[in-house]
């Protein structure tokens, strides 16, 4: 599936910075062209592999290049007011090539939280193609501002979209670490799914997959909107090593072949999802397993198909095969769309409103900020727009 991606924010860029390293290493193509959209001037200057001349600075006349200071309504501000540069920039990118957007933004700060679900708007009102959005939820010893930034930027941005990717970097720091210092694996974890997921149908030299997972399969599990969790694990393989004089690897047993893929895809539905999420509550699911073409199996696949229908309870569960011949691994990446039952969100929602009375509260002794405050009185977090 080719996108074309959309990193907003600090977060939002280097986890576009970080698929594109994916995609080259990778060597299949699946971004058609990246942009960048900030109100920072150095976090621009700081990316790397997104093209110089498809870095947006947006908010120029207001904060001068210097971001929004986790003030998302601020992101929403200067988005509006620079939509067109951005706009611009879109126009410049083969749209025609593209089977959707991606727009990536972390939810906690101010210019991706406020900025990105602005973005999605203008990209869905203008071309037909999907607008996905993935957004990155804020760690929990963050603090309340980031909560409540990420708590509404989350529902504004849900609804914008044709369906939001989630991933909760809470959910994904190493114990003992900061999160800080996780950033640079938690991007390539991102990334490395992603790729799987984009990557899985663009595979133009053989081997070509058994069952392609193309682009309308993508489109499919993703319609009907709400929040997407996706799961991923590997599984390593004990080949011989390779370049060995006239040493043909012998054809690995069957049923070995086929248990592995269903454990491996087990493990990826009910081990590290990027959000944390009641697996029974999937509207509709994709499986894609990938690995040396001798080490795939139609029949693992649909096996695994049939397992995550009764996990899932859902009939829609779409799979296909993803061939790297030189792979070590097995691997499996389940995608489980429209998930409603996601303990974390309820948790944002609920500290977020907590903090959002605390500000009510404070506020109320200097009038004067009232005005910057949303309060609509019944404890429930409006929206950004
Ligand atoms: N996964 C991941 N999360 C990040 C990264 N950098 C920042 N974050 C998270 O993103 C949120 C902050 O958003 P940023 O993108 O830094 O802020 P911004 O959108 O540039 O907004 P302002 O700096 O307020 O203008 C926090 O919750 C961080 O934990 C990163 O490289 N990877």
């Amino acid at each position: 599936m080719k996108i074309a991606l959309l990193g907003v924010g600090q977060a939002g860029g280097k986890v576009a910075d970080a698929i594109l390293d994916y995609e080259a290493a990778s060597r299949v193509d699946f971004v058609t062209d990246a942009v960048a959209v900030n109100s920072a001037r150095a976090d621009l200057l700081g990316l790397s592999r997104i093209p110089v001349d498809r870095r947006v600075l947006i908010g120029q006349s207001r904060v001068k290049g210097h971001g929004c200071g986790a003030d998302n309504e601020l992101g929403v501000t200067v988005a509006e007011e620079d939509i067109d540069e951005v706009r611009g920039a879109v126009d410049d990118l083969p749209v025609h090539e593209v089977d959707a957007f991606l727009v990536v933004a972390g939810l906690g700060g101010g210019t991706g939280s406020g900025a990105a679900p602005v973005i999605a708007r203008e990209l869905s009102r203008l071309y037909t193609e999907p607008v996905y959005g993935l957004g990155l939820l804020p760690g929990s010893d963050e603090g309340g501002i980031y909560t409540l930034n990420a708590a509404r930027s989350f529902q504004t941005f849900v609804r914008e979209v044709d369906n939001l990717l989630v991933f909760d970097n809470d959910a994904w720091r190493r114990s003992g670490e900061s999160l800080r210092s996780g950033y640079a694996s938690i991007n390539e974890e991102i990334a490395r799914r992603l790729g799987v997921l984009l990557g899985a149908g663009e595979v133009s030299k053989p081997p070509v997959p058994e069952s392609v997972v193309d682009a309308s399969e993508i489109i499919n599990t993703l319609a009907g909107g709400g929040v997407t969790t996706i799961g991923y694990a590997n599984s390593r393989l004990d080949r011989p090593a390779r370049g060995l004089f006239g040493r043909r690897e012998p054809d690995p047993d069957e049923t070995d072949v086929v248990n592995r893929i269903t454990t491996t895809v087990r493990r990826a539905t009910l081990g590290n999802l990027t959000l944390p999420a009641n697996v029974e509550s999937t509207e509709r699911a994709l499986v894609i397993v990938s690995g040396p073409p001798r080490y795939l199996s139609r029949k693992g696949v649909e096996g695994s198909q049939r397992w995550l229908e009764e996990e899932t309870g859902t009939m829609e569960v779409r799979g296909g095969d993803y061939p790297i011949p030189d792979s070590d691994y097995v691997a499996a990446l389940v995608v489980l769309s429209g998930v409603t039952d996601v303990p974390r969100i309820k948790e944002l929602q609920q500290i977020g409103a907590e903090t959002q009375r605390n500000l009510k509260e404070r506020a109320a002794q200097r009038p004067e900020a009232l005005r910057d405050l949303v309060w609509d009185g019944d404890g429930e977090i409006d929206p950004l727009f």
